[in-house]
């Protein structure tokens, strides 16, 4: 049986975190920490949430992508994804839309793409701050060129991800379940 990746994609506040945790926790999958030159927030452990790089440490890793998420850079490696299949599971990672395109390509065969998104975008500012996010962070991640970008899905994800509108968290369960177990066959 092939190894599979599943990549959580979506707005910020859509619940993609959230999803993750559940997909670990019900499915034994490994989730795949990824890198990030961002601070932690409040709530956020090292080598839990993230990698908390520094541009320059940064630099020096071998990623297999990596994108910039207002102003600050992100990034995933091949050696991290080996791990976690070498453990006899599948992988769980969260990406913007960019990367979740990128495994696509990269991995055709592996990576399946599941689209957070909500019925009313004004949901999104109030879950961060539920989340205890600081307001000058909600404020940047708002303004942020790829916040938009990845409100909606865009173009280059139709056709290849699997679209759950997380208003509900039982229905959101629930959908993700029959999709695994389709996908399962
Ligand atoms: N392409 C890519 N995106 C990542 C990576 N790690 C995190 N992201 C995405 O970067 C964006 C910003 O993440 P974060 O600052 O944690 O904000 P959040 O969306 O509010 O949880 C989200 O869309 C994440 O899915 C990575 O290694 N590669
Ligand atoms: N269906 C839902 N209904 C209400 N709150 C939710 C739902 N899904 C997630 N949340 C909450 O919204 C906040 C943002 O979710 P999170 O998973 O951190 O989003 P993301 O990782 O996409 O930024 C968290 O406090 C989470 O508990």
């Amino acid at each position: 049986m092939v190894n599979k990746v599943y990549v959580i994609a979506g707005a910020a506040g859509s619940g993609k975190t959230t999803v993750a945790n559940y997909l670990q926790r019900q499915y034994q999958m490994q989730r795949v920490i990824t890198h990030t030159t961002r601070p932690p927030r409040s709530s956020e452990q090292e080598g839990v949430d993230y990698h908390f790089e520094s541009e320059q440490s940064m630099e020096r890793l071998h990623l297999l992508e990596e994108v910039e998420y207002d102003h600050h850079h992100y990034g995933s490696s091949m050696e991290s994804l080996e791990a976690g299949w070498s453990t006899g599971h599948d992988n769980v990672i969260v990406l913007d839309t960019k990367g979740a395109l990128t495994y696509h390509q990269k991995l055709p065969h592996q990576a399946i793409i599941i689209f957070l998104t909500v019925s009313r975008l004004t949901v999104l500012a109030k879950r961060m701050q539920l989340r205890g996010d600081q307001p000058s962070a909600i404020d940047s991640r708002l303004h942020s060129r790829e916040y938009h970008r990845d409100l909606n899905l865009p173009n280059y994800l139709k056709g290849i991800a699997h679209v759950i509108v997380n208003d509900d968290w039982t229905t959101t369960k629930r959908q993700i379940d029959q999709l695994i177990a389709q996908l399962g066959k």
